[in-house]
C-alpha cells in the first residue's frame, strides 16, 4: 500500500512537479491521506528557500534526487509542521526505504542531518522567521521596489504559510451549492462576494458537483473583474431584456467567462493559445455553458467582432505574481524582466484593437503586483485617449474597499486574514467618452 510520505518523496525528487496534480493523489485511497500528501508537498514546495537554508547548515554536502527529497521531506515536518520529531524522521525513514535505489549510507546520512537539525531547531530564529528567503531575488527586489519592505514581507508569509485551500465560482445558488457541501462534511466558507473557500479540498475532481459543473476553481479576487464590468453596464444600460454581449479577452482557461455566462449573459471569448482554448471548452460544457459562452482562438490584437460588444473584459497576460499562493513557481521565478517587457507590449497592442470594437465600458485586469503591469499601463491607456475611469466604488466591493486607489481603481495584495484569503489583482474599469 502506497502511503502519502512515500508520494511527497516521489514528487519531490522530480524538481518539475511542483504542482499538487490529480495524477499521483490517486495513487492514494483515502482523502486524509491525499490531504496529508498534498499538505507536505505544497509546505516544502512553499518553503524551500527557508529549508535550503536549513539544509545547508547540517548537510556537508548538498545530496541530489531522493536523498535530498528526504531531508526536505523531514525538515517540513519537523520545522514548519510541528509533527513530533521522532515520528517525522521514522516515518520519512521509513518511506525513504521502499525506494530499492535508497543505499543504507544514504539512510544513515538522512538520519544524521534531522537529528542534527532537530537539535539545532531552537538556534534557527533567523531562517524561520524569514519568509523572503522562500521567493527569488529577482520577485523580492521587484515586490520591494514598488511596494516596499511591509509589503514585501506580507507578500513573503503569505505566500509561504498558505493552508493549501481553493475558492470556487459557482454556477448557480451560492446558498444551494454550500448547503450541498455541508451535507457532505465538506468544510468551507463563503465569502462576501459568493466565492467559496474549501480548506482541505484533495482533489478538486472528487468535490460533489464537480462532473455536474456545479463550480469552478477561481480565487476570490479573480471573481471580482466580471463583477466590476457588470455594474459598469448597470449603469449605463437601460436594457433589462436582452442579455449583454460582452467580450471576454485573453479568455482561457475560462473563470471569468463562465462567471458572465452564468448570469445569463452572451459571452465571446477571444483566446491565443489553442491548447488553453481546448481545456476551456471542456470546462464550459462541464459546466453546460455553451449556449452563452463561445471561444474562438486568435490573436486579440487582430481579431475583429461582427457586432459591437456593450462591453469588453481584458484580463491581460501577465507575469502572475499575484498568485504564488497556489502557483509556487512564479515565487522563485529569475530574470522575469524581459518576459514582464514583452508581456507588458503584447497588452498595449491588444488594449489598442479593442478600442476599435465599439464597447461602451471595459474592465482591465491583471493578476500580477507588478505596478508596471498595472497602474502603469492605466497611465498609458488615459494616455491614449478615448476613455476615462470608471471609479469603482467601496459598496461595489464588500470586503475588498480597502483596496481602491485614490483614481478609483482596485490594487489587491495577497491576504491570508479573510475567510480563504486571496490572490493579488489589479482591476480598473474604464468608460468610452
Ligand atoms: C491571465 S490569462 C487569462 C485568464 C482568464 N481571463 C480567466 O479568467 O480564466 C491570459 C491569457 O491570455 C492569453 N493570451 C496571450 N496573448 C494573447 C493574445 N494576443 N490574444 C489572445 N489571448 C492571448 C494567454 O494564452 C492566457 O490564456
Amino acid at each position: 500500500l502506497v502511503n502519502p510520505r512515500q508520494v511527497a518523496l516521489k514528487v519531490l525528487s522530480s524538481p518539475k512537479k511542483t504542482n499538487v496534480n490529480v495524477d499521483f493523489l490517486s495513487e492514494l485511497k483515502t482523502p486524509s491521506d491525499r490531504n496529508l500528501c498534498t499538505n507536505l508537498i505544497q509546505t516544502a514546495n512553499r518553503r524551500s528557500g527557508q529549508i535550503d537554508a536549513i539544509i545547508d547548515r547540517y548537510a556537508e554536502k548538498r545530496p541530489k534526487k531522493l536523498v535530498l527529497a528526504g531531508l526536505k521531506l523531514g525538515i517540513t515536518q519537523i520545522h514548519f509542521l510541528s509533527t513530533p520529531p521522532h515520528a517525522a524522521i521514522h516515518e520519512t525513514l521509513e518511506a525513504l526505504k521502499t525506494f530499492k535505489e535508497i543505499s543504507k549510507p544514504q539512510i544513515n546520512f538522512v538520519n544524521a542531518v534531522l537529528r542534527a537539525a532537530d537539535r539545532g531547531k531552537e538556534g534557527e530564529g533567523e531562517v524561520l522567521g524569514n519568509d523572503v528567503l522562500n521567493l527569488s531575488d529577482f520577485i523580492a527586489g521587484s515586490i520591494e521596489s514598488d511596494w516596499g519592505a511591509e509589503v514585501l514581507e506580507n507578500v513573503a508569509r503569505v505566500y509561504s504559510r498558505h493552508s493549501g485551500g481553493v475558492s470556487l465560482t459557482c454556477r448557480d445558488s451560492v446558498e444551494d451549492f454550500s448547503k450541498e457541501l455541508s451535507k457532505r462534511e465538506v468544510e468551507h466558507v463563503v465569502g462576501d462576494l459568493g466565492s467559496i473557500y474549501v480548506k482541505n479540498p484533495g482533489s478538486i475532481k472528487r468535490l460533489p458537483g464537480f462532473e455536474s459543473g456545479l463550480f469552478w476553481v477561481q480565487d476570490a479576487s479573480a471573481a471580482l473583474p466580471a463583477i466590476i464590468l457588470r455594474n459598469g453596464i448597470s449603469q449605463i444600460s437601460q436594457n433589462t431584456e436582452t442579455p449583454p454581449f460582452v467580450i471576454d479577452v485573453c479568455s482561457a482557461p475560462g473563470g471569468k467567462a463562465m462567471q458572465m455566462g452564468s448570469w445569463g449573459w452572451d459571452v465571446e471569448g477571444v483566446e491565443l493559445v489553442e491548447k488553453r482554448a481546448k481545456r476551456m471548452c471542456e470546462n464550459i460544457e462541464r459546466c453546460k455553458l455553451e449556449k452563452n459562452v463561445k471561444v474562438v482562438v486568435a490573436d486579440a490584437s487582430q481579431h475583429n467582432f461582427e457586432r459591437p460588444p456593450v462591453g469588453f473584459l481584458l484580463d491581460a497576460p501577465c507575469s502572475a505574481t499575484g498568485t504564488g499562493r497556489k502557483n509556487v513557481d512564479v515565487m522563485r521565478r529569475q530574470n522575469g524582466a524581459q518576459m514582464e517587457a514583452e508581456l507588458i507590449e503584447t497588452t498595449k497592442s491588444i488594449w489598442s484593437n479593442c478600442l476599435t470594437w465599439g464597447a461602451k465600458v471595459a474592465v482591465f485586469s491583471t493578476c500580477s503586483l507588478s505596478e508596471a503591469e498595472g497602474e502603469k499601463q492605466v497611465n498609458w491607456i488615459l494616455g491614449k485617449g478615448e476613455v476615462r475611469i470608471d471609479m469603482i466604488k467601496e459598496e461595489e466591493v464588500p470586503g475588498f474597499a480597502d483596496s481602491i486607489d485614490v483614481r478609483g481603481c482596485l490594487r489587491v495584495f495577497p491576504d491570508d486574514t479573510s475567510p480563504g484569503g486571496r490572490d493579488g489583482f489589479f482591476i480598473c474599469r474604464f468608460i468610452f467618452e
